[in-house]
């Protein structure tokens, strides 16, 4: 492949990577890393362009050495980058104290008129384990990062570790290894910022993805019991609503107020509190079907919704035995507590064809049973229907 072939298409891919890393240093959450990288595939860059425009020049000496030195920079630029990148607790000092050392042997080899094998024993060296490490952190120390860009990444590094090792006392004696080596060194270069395109991509759309789910989450569930909240509710009750299709089917509403609560939060702190919450919202998913609904309407208020009931004596039923479970005593770290419940119900269709008007219902029949000394059930009575509700 010719001189010019492989300088221009390791320019232009250089350009790009810089001008990617650079794009993205502005976006936020993704940023760690992207900055340094913008600057070593510069530098990169800066060292092919001055090879390429001066090389054939009577001061070979002073352009390989200048080469180098930009490549040199390229390393603890790439390495601070990528520890970022894996928010590693790494040391940087040390790559940046290896780069110095390597930039003062190419200076000093230079001015002294050094053998080029010795000129080039030291920074090879340097980048070479320069190169290792970032091998190493893209091999081992990225559980959670996108494997595959991260395992290419590991071996590109790897290689040109090696590259870096064999190719100046290759190249003194070649010069088809030479010309060879730019070749084999722009393609893994390539592959090496390619990859970190790629784990910078992989990354960022999992991190949307998780961000999506999370809203979703937070958007329908309640933070503190993981039970449906009250937004939510009305989506799922007409759902329900759709599968009770068989004649007589009934849908009921339990309005659940937990009575003496608040003396728990008081005494035993908030802490207990919730989980006293928590425990009542797993007592009452551990007590309906897999179709019902429960909701966490806020504070100390649930709400069930049991669908699919074959009548509404059912619904009592059920009242009865959520409240027997929710007032069972919970124990919390060796202490117990004891709760009770008011359970207000309404029952659809003979209550309302709509939420608010089964909320309602079922809401002013708990009152009733906490007006009437709480710690019951009770099933909304209608005007028409004597008004009073049917304690269970
Ligand atoms: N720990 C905790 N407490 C909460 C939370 N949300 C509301 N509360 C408390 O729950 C209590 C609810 O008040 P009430 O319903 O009057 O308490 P109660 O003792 O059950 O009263 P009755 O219903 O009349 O028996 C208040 O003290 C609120 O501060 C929460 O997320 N965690």
């Amino acid at each position: 492949m010719s001189y010019e072939v492989v300088h221009t298409f390791g320019s232009t891919t250089y350009f790009l990577f810089a001008v990617f890393f650079l794009w993205i240093k502005g976006i936020p959450r993704i940023n760690a890393g992207a900055g340094w990288w913008a600057a070593s595939i510069a530098c990169a860059l800066a060292a092919r362009i001055i090879l390429f425009l001066f090389l054939p020049s009577k001061n070979a000496a002073l352009v390989i050495a200048v080469y180098v030195a930009f490549n040199v920079l390229e390393k603890p630029l790439f390495l601070t980058g990528l520890v970022r990148f894996l928010e590693l607790d790494t040391r940087l000092a040390y790559f940046w104290l290896a780069g110095v050392i390597a930039e003062v042997w190419i200076v000093v080899g230079l001015l002294a008129d050094w053998h080029p094998l010795i000129r080039a024993s030291l920074y090879s060296l340097i980048n070479s384990g320069l190169l290792a490490c970032a091998g190493w952190f893209a091999f081992y120390r990225t559980r959670d990062y996108p494997r595959l860009p991260m395992r290419c990444l590991a071996v590109s590094s790897i290689l040109l570790s090696v590259h870096w090792l064999t190719g100046p006392v290759l190249s003194h004696f070649s010069a088809a290894y030479f010309r060879n080596g730019f070749v084999i060194g722009t393609l893994l270069v390539s592959i090496q910022y390619f990859a970190l395109v790629a784990a910078i991509l992989t990354l960022f759309q999992r991190r949307v993805i998780a961000s999506e789910a999370q809203a979703l989450d937070l958007a329908c569930h309640d933070p503190l019991t993981g039970l449906n909240n009250k937004r939510y509710m009305g989506t799922l009750f007409e759902q329900a609503l759709l599968l009770a299709t068989r004649p007589h089917q009934v849908v009921a509403v339990f309005y659940i107020d937990l009575d003496n609560f608040k003396p728990i939060n008081d005494t035993a702190g908030h802490a207990v509190g919730d989980e006293v919450l928590k425990r009542v919202a797993s007592r009452l998913k551990e007590n309906t079907r897999s179709t019902d609904i429960c909701v966490r309407i806020g504070g100390d208020e649930f709400v069930v919704i049991g669908t699919q009931l074959d009548n509404e004596e059912q619904a009592l039923e059920i009242g009865n035995k959520l409240l027997k479970k929710i007032i069972a005593e919970i124990e919390i770290d060796g202490q117990t507590y004891g709760l009770g419940a008011s359970i207000g119900i309404a029952l659809y269709p003979r209550h309302g064809h709509n939420l608010d008007d089964l909320m309602k219902c079922a809401d002013s029949a708990m009152y009733l049973v906490k007006r009437n000394g709480k710690n019951s059930c009770a099933i909304y009575q209608a005007q028409e229907e004597g008004g009073k509700a049917q304690v269970c």
